[in-house]
């Protein structure tokens, strides 16, 4: 099965969720506090108790989801208990990796924990005897016919069955609440002037005779026609040149009541970073009227402020029974918005609400469980027209392209939303000419043709957009620190003159070494250490044995605080403040300074370096990226992570990687179980 037995702590920030969910109902994540090993009184029907005792020690299973799986398995009978149980283990397992449900028909169930049996060579005592606990003869039906007949599963039970996966409630009713809703956006019935619009879809989009088909057109001409619609695409695709002429346009039909219009993105500096290119997109596109203009916001927010966190809990303020006021919502980056989340924010949509998500489907999921982005932009191929019916298609086509047949249905889709996603598929920032493009395609696509076509023209000099060391032998991270150092040394003088907080700001983000992993030489902890002894070195910082904070530390917030307003991920730079006292100043999505002392804040970690995870929703004009070696790498790195890290570039991108494991994470696409596409099946 897919990537169940990953060990997601090792390499990213799985654990550390976006929105810090607290009482929750019943899962693995929060039954019970671990207990010792000692305390598992287990049933006497368990078998391969030598197995379990492994993946215990392994850290592969941890007591709480034993003791979660005892419990729900509390009243069955001896034949079905042990399977049970162990199933109920996988789900735990499953779940850890963020999936949404355990797909039982992908389950092997002759090692569903993908042992190698050369592991027990190594164990004294009690050594497994197998390397699972099913009879040969388990298979997916006979999964089924038990848990079908199980008191725990079923309606308002802790655990439910949809098709041929299992799930915990809560995550189940997320999926089905989110698939419900979705649908109903999409199919409520818009009073929109069908010409208006393609007039107005004419004067933002001319023809263009260089253009084989105008994607973004398309993109305003779905998303003003339906409740509901995604736009995905690339870096540089123009999601937000696209959104804001959608706005415009939506502004125009509705000119004598205006929308309410709000935007938003998961993070704080994903919600800068569209405020900022909403605004570029506004000043650029002279084509819209002022009038029009002034009626489209600039400043967004993150879902968290929209939605009003109630501190220590994980409810909003906005919720099914007190909507948000607002008549179309445009979430951004939304491949970062996990399933409770996104689940919580539609509910909270008013019933007329228009929704509209944008983002890259093919970057990391969510932090969180689930990957909805993804579920939602399944089986687009670049290079192929989505898979439309015919009535979408003559509609598109008489909207966009003056009736000719531009759009051609390709294949009935048994997807009831596919009628409502756009895919962008040509980059305006990355043409041919520019090797970052063109390596973030080669990964995308696994394509070893185009990457030997950038690694050729970077090294002839003709991309020097991109720099490939690939000479792991040469001991490249001593260079890597030392280019780091140079790069960091702009802000840390700009501190030193006295300069204002703003532009410190500006250069720290203009620079950021990103790593994949946090442990190890090539790790996130190991290159700060080093990072900092270079700039110390240098006289550029001054570190002092007894105190932690010193002038010039880049931090990154770890963990919310919803008094300070200081969430995960926020980024700030210990600076004197006018009375000289030593403060970390951090600027919110709004653009406002603000000063915390170092005593006051949350968890945070220092961050000459960040995660690839953590650099999601950020982009950085000069981006340089390390993995680690192939040993290390085996467990973690895969397609959408190098992906991810690569299109936080704007300008320049550097990777410092054994060229083996760029093509091992280039060959590993991962996804995660979820039935969210299923629900929304004919
Ligand atoms: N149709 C177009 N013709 C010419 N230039 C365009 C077009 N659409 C977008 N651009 C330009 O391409 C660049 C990227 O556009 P935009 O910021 O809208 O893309 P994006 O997909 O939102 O990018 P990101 O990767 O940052 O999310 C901008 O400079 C924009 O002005």
């Amino acid at each position: 099965m897919s990537d169940l037995n990953e060990q997601p702590g090792l390499f990213d920030d799985i654990d550390e969720t976006l929105n810090n969910e607290a009482a929750e109902p019943l899962t693995s994540k929060n039954v019970a506090q671990d207990a010792p090993l000692e305390d598992i009184v287990l049933n006497n029907t368990i078998t391969e108790v030598p197995l379990l005792e492994y993946l215990l020690a392994q850290n592969r299973l941890r007591v709480v989801d034993v003791k979660l799986a005892e419990l729900l398995c509390a009243n069955d009978i001896k034949q079905t208990h042990n399977q049970l149980f162990y199933i109920i283990l996988l789900l735990c397992l499953s779940q850890q990796s963020q999936h949404s449900c355990l797909t039982l028909n992908e389950v092997d169930w002759s090692n569903p924990f993908n042992l190698r049996k050369s592991d027990f060579n190594k164990l004294d005592g009690n050594v497994p005897s197998t390397l699972s606990p099913f009879s040969d003869d388990f298979n997916v039906h006979t999964a089924l016919s038990y848990l079908q007949s199980h008191e725990s599963v079923g309606e308002n039970k802790p655990l439910q069955l949809f098709n041929e996966r299992l799930y915990f409630a809560r995550l189940a009713d997320y999926e089905q609440t989110l698939a419900d809703r979705l649908l109903s956006m999409s199919e409520r019935k818009l009073n929109i002037n069908n010409e208006v619009l393609a007039e107005l879809l004419n004067t933002y989009f001319p023809a263009d005779s260089a253009i084989e088909t105008d994607w973004q057109k398309v993109a305003c001409a779905i998303a003003a026609t339906k409740g509901f619609s995604v736009i995905t695409g690339g870096p540089g695709t123009g999601k937000t040149t696209t959104v804001t002429k959608l706005l415009a346009i939506l502004q125009s039909l509705y000119k004598t009541a205006p929308l309410s219009i709000k935007l938003v993105a998961p993070t704080g500096k994903a919600a800068a970073r569209l405020s900022e290119s909403i605004l570029g997109a506004k000043n650029k596109l002279t084509t819209i009227p002022d009038d029009i203009k002034t009626l489209i916001p600039q400043s967004a927010q993150t879902i968290h402020r929209l939605l009003g966190v109630k501190p220590f809990t994980n409810k909003f303020r906005h919720n099914k029974s007190n909507p948000l006021h607002l008549d179309v919502l445009i979430i951004d980056e939304a491949s970062m918005v996990d399933l409770s989340l996104m689940a919580k924010l539609i509910e909270a949509l008013p019933a007329h609400a228009r929704l509209i998500l944008l983002g890259d489907k093919d970057q990391l999921a969510s932090v969180d469980t689930g990957s909805v982005m993804s579920d939602l932009c399944q089986g687009l191929i670049l290079g192929q027209t989505p898979s439309y019916s015919q009535a979408r298609c003559d509609e598109l086509n008489s909207l966009c392209f003056n009736n000719e047949p531009k759009l051609v249905a390709q294949s009935v889709s048994e997807f009831k939303l596919a009628d409502c996603v756009a895919f962008l598929q040509h980059s305006y920032r990355f043409d041919t000419q520019s090797g970052i493009g063109q390596l973030a395609l080669a990964v995308n696509t696994n394509n070893t043709g185009i990457l030997n076509y950038v690694e050729q023209e970077s090294t002839e000099g003709r991309f020097n957009d991109v720099i490939l060391d690939y000479d792991f032998v040469a001991k490249p991270i001593e260079k890597l620190v030392k280019s780091a150092a140079s790069h960091y040394a702009k802000y840390l003088n700009l501190i030193a003159q006295g300069a204002d907080v703003a532009q410190v700001h500006a250069a720290f983000a203009s620079y950021q070494l990103l790593a994949a992993v946090r442990e190890g030489d090539y790790g996130v902890h190991s290159l700060n250490q080093r990072i900092e002894r270079v700039l110390q070195q240098q006289g550029l910082i001054t570190v002092s044995p007894n105190t932690h904070h010193y002038t010039g530390m880049p931090i990154m917030v770890s963990q919310n605080d919803y008094q300070l307003k200081l969430f995960n991920g926020d980024i700030g730079i210990l600076m004197p403040d006018e009375s000289n006292q030593l403060k970390a100043i951090f600027i919110d999505e709004q653009g406002n300074q603000r000063a915390f002392s170092p005593a006051r804040l949350p968890a945070h970690d220092k961050v000459y370096v960040m995660t690839i995870h953590k650099s999601q929703g950020s982009e950085f004009s000069y981006t340089a990226m390390v993995l680690p070696p192939l040993k290390q790498a085996r467990m973690g790195i895969n397609r959408q992570l190098v992906y991810t890290g690569i299109t936080r570039a704007k300008n320049k991108f550097e990777l410092v990687a054994d060229k083996k494991v760029l093509q091992l994470a280039m060959n590993k696409s991962v996804s995660r179980a979820s039935g969210l596409y299923e629900r929304l099946q004919f």
